[in-house]
């Protein structure tokens, strides 16, 4: 039997994939094409700092998020433009995200 899945970056995802994400509070968003956050920090710097480093973590995925901050929240919406639904990318970028969050 070949193994007939996709390996590409941008292939769907297995639902188990997600599992561990909603435990550190993502949600799929209502449409299922996307993953979603919201995180709350001590202040603003706090905030800012968490998006600046995960700039880098976006930049080096060639993976961008859509967010925005008020104050010290962030709103993040994870999904894949190019093939518009979730994929790896999406869920490599959400662990990124956590792990520069401190979780
Ligand atoms: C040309 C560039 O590589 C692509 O547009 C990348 C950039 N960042 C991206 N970010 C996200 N979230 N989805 C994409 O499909 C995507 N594609």
């Amino acid at each position: 039997m070949t193994d007939k899945t996709d390996k590409s970056e941008k292939s769907a995802l297995d639902r188990s994939t997600l599992l561990p994400l909603f435990g550190t509070g993502w949600k799929m968003a209502e449409s299922k094409d996307a993953l979603e956050k919201t995180f709350l920090f001590k202040d603003f710097k706090q905030a800012f700092a968490f998006m600046t480093k995960v700039a880098d973590d976006a930049e080096a995925l060639n993976h961008h998020p859509e967010w925005s901050n008020v104050y010290r929240t962030v709103k993040v919406r994870l999904t894949t433009h190019d093939t518009g639904g979730l994929t790896k990318l999406d869920v490599d970028l959400a662990r990124r995200m956590d792990t520069a969050a401190g979780y």
